[in-house]
């Protein structure tokens, strides 16, 4: 497939959020990979161990859906995680995977499988949320390096809860998506200010760890 002028807009626009989300700490020795959708079942995603900070066109690869390369280069070695979520959203344009401390320790802090999130104002910075008492629940899934295994558990709890709207890799990081890249940015912005605060609470009261289901 030849690099055409969408591949190189999409590589552009990702490469400067790659050098925002490193500035702010989020993707930490070339850990994270983004994507955006190029067409219905083709996207652009980073190539495999590429500092996300300063990412230029030669490291991104276009891939289909089964995440095989359709562009030169190797594709992150989590891109099913990305092809994955277009399959299963076609309206969503944009995928972003971050390694914060934020989501890596609260991943690893949490007992059971779902942090629970509620009476945060910033929690209807998700759509069809409109008050802070609701809850949203991030769901935790423990780490795999078999990735297709865990894009089948992943995509298992999103075809049962399609309005989940990001989840936790434990001790790794957080997946997040979104129809457009600016719209992806802010949203993975609520959700890291949010996993913040849930921090903050445990350290102000030890052993009360509100925010979780066994
Ligand atoms: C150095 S972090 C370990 C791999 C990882 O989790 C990640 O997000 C980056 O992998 P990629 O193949 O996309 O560079
Ligand atoms: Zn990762």
């Amino acid at each position: 497939m030849p690099r055409d002028r969408r591949f190189y807009e999409s590589a552009t626009a990702l490469a400067a959020a790659g050098e925002q989300l490193h500035q702010r700490g989020w993707v930490p020795a070339t850990s994270g990979n983004f994507s955006l959708r190029l067409s219905p079942t083709t996207a652009i995603v980073t190539a495999s161990g590429r500092h996300k900070g300063k990412l230029g066109p030669d490291d991104f690869i276009a891939v289909d859906q089964s995440g095989t390369p359709l562009t030169d280069g190797k594709p992150s070695a989590e891109t099913l995680l990305h092809t994955q979520l277009y399959a299963r959203f076609a309206n969503i344009g944009a995928v972003l995977h971050c390694h914060s401390v934020n989501s890596t320790v609260l991943s690893l802090e949490t007992q059971g499988s779902e942090l629970v999130l509620t009476g945060y104002e910033v929690l209807k910075a998700f759509s069809g949320v409109d008050s802070h008492n609701t809850k949203v629940v991030l769901p935790i899934f423990d780490n795999d390096q078999t990735i297709s295994r865990m894009a089948a558990k992943v995509d298992t709890y999103l075809a049962a809860k399609p309005d989940c709207p990001a989840y936790l890799i434990r001790g790794h990081g957080v997946y997040c998506w979104s129809d457009d890249l600016d719209s992806c940015l802010d949203k993975l912005e609520a959700v890291e200010f949010l996993l913040q605060c849930e921090l903050e609470r445990r350290r102000l009261h030890p052993g009360q760890h509100t925010g979780e289901k066994q």
